[in-house]
């Protein structure tokens, strides 16, 4: 199972990540609404970090996902808004990059609807549906991945905590398109800042 921590943008904090952690992804917002929201100010040594980087972007134009890709040294896009399939065929096309696409839950999703997205995305991530787009700290009902219909692998989020990896093995025995989660509010020490030991704890135990 691969992991993603999202919501890093302090030195220290992204330093102890690397050195204890290790996940295979790390996220930084770029919506700016977020209070985990990344500044350009912190482009510089976060370029300089070796680890497959996630940009989060909420409905952003393909000029600043641009930007952003050459400032931060991303090496994924992770469309968090209501993008069309052809704005993520174009910054697929454009950036030439692997593509999350996420899709927010609320109490049902319609299959068909992602169909059109598929040659376009890497992976999809499902995440809780919210008015602020992400980082609710909320999970959905997981059981409407059990009809999940496609190769396609897919990324779990929303509210993931330790006490979550009993029933995410269970779901992964069942549906094992599920390749990875993405963890975030609940392993804060406050928004943005992540308590390491814990990101240690959940990537240690997770066996499956
Ligand atoms: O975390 C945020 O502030 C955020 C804002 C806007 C879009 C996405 C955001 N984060 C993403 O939200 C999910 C779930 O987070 P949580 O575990 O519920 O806190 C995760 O994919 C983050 O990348």
């Amino acid at each position: 199972m691969k992991l993603k921590v999202c919501g890093m943008r302090e030195s220290a904090n992204v330093r102890n990540l690397l050195d204890q952690v290790q996940p295979d992804w790390m996220g930084l917002i770029f919506y700016p609404a977020s209070p985990r929201f990344v500044d350009d100010i912190q482009a510089d040594w976060i370029r300089d970090t070796k680890i497959r980087k996630v940009g989060v972007f909420v409905d952003a134009s393909l000029t600043d996902i641009a930007e952003k890709i050459q400032k931060f040294g991303l090496s994924t896009i992770q469309l968090h808004g209501n993008e069309s399939v052809e704005e993520v065929r174009e910054i697929k096309e454009k950036t030439g990059l692997e593509v999350f696409k996420v899709f927010s839950i609320d109490k049902n999703i319609d299959w068909k609807h992602l169909e059109g997205y598929l040659p376009h995305v890497d992976y999809f991530l499902f995440d809780t549906f919210t008015h602020t787009y992400g980082g609710s700290g909320k999970t959905f009902n997981w059981q409407i991945l059990l009809d999940y219909p496609f190769d396609k692998p897919f990324l779990l989020s929303g509210g993931l905590t330790l006490g979550h990896l009993d029933a995410i093995g269970d779901m992964k025995s069942k549906v094992p398109q599920l390749q990875g989660l993405d963890i975030n509010s609940k392993f804060e020490i406050e928004p943005g800042l992540k308590d390491i030991d814990l990101v240690s704890e959940f990537k240690k135990s997770l066996k499956f």
